[in-house]
């Protein structure tokens, strides 16, 4: 019998643990969403969280949700925690990676995820499941091939002191 320690985290426990980290550093006061892209063999390519683009101040953007004019609403501006794990990546190919997400990708994300060849989704929120926007991602994820992993949440806390 070998004498290793028994309680180590799983795969999923530490990818969605660093999903889950990653969208602690959101400054979006509402939503905040982590993504971590991890090769085949399990190996961490990428990683991203919703907020805004680089050159664009998160104190002098508009972090509302609501408004009479969306040109002061966050949303023109916030790029979304998959694609900016996506583009975060300066390796060469993500084809056949599996990317954790915190919520469910919606139809924008869906596009980047499938043209980028990410084959594997593990989500764990699915709040805006019933919106057209996420209805249309998995009308496309699923046309093009892409498997739907719901995450199996253990329940267990990892704390990390820093
Ligand atoms: O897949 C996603 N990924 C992602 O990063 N987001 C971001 C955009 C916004 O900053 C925030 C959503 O804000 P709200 O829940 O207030 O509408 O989450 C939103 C989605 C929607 O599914
Ligand atoms: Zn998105």
């Amino acid at each position: 019998m070998s004498g290793k320690r028994q309680d180590y985290i799983s795969w999923d426990e530490y990818f969605m643990g660093v999903a889950e980290l990653s969208a602690m550093r959101s400054k979006d006061p509402s939503t905040q969403v982590g993504a971590c892209i991890v090769s085949q063999d399990n190996k961490i390519l990428s990683m991203g969280y919703n907020g805004f683009p680089k050159g664009c101040p998160d104190d002098t953007f508009p972090w509302e949700r609501e408004g009479d004019d969306p040109y002061e609403t966050k949303y023109f501006y916030s790029t979304h925690s998959e694609l900016n794990a996506i583009l975060n990546y300066r390796g060469g190919s993500l084809e056949g990676s599996k990317i954790y997400v915190t919520l469910f990708p919606c139809n924008e994300c869906a596009k980047a995820i499938i043209q980028c060849g990410i084959k594997t989704i593990i989500y764990a929120d699915d709040k805006y499941g019933d919106t057209a926007a996420v209805r249309a991602s998995k009308r496309m994820l699923r046309s093009a091939g892409v498997e739907l992993k719901p995450y199996k949440a253990t329940g267990r806390k990892l704390e990390v002191k820093v």
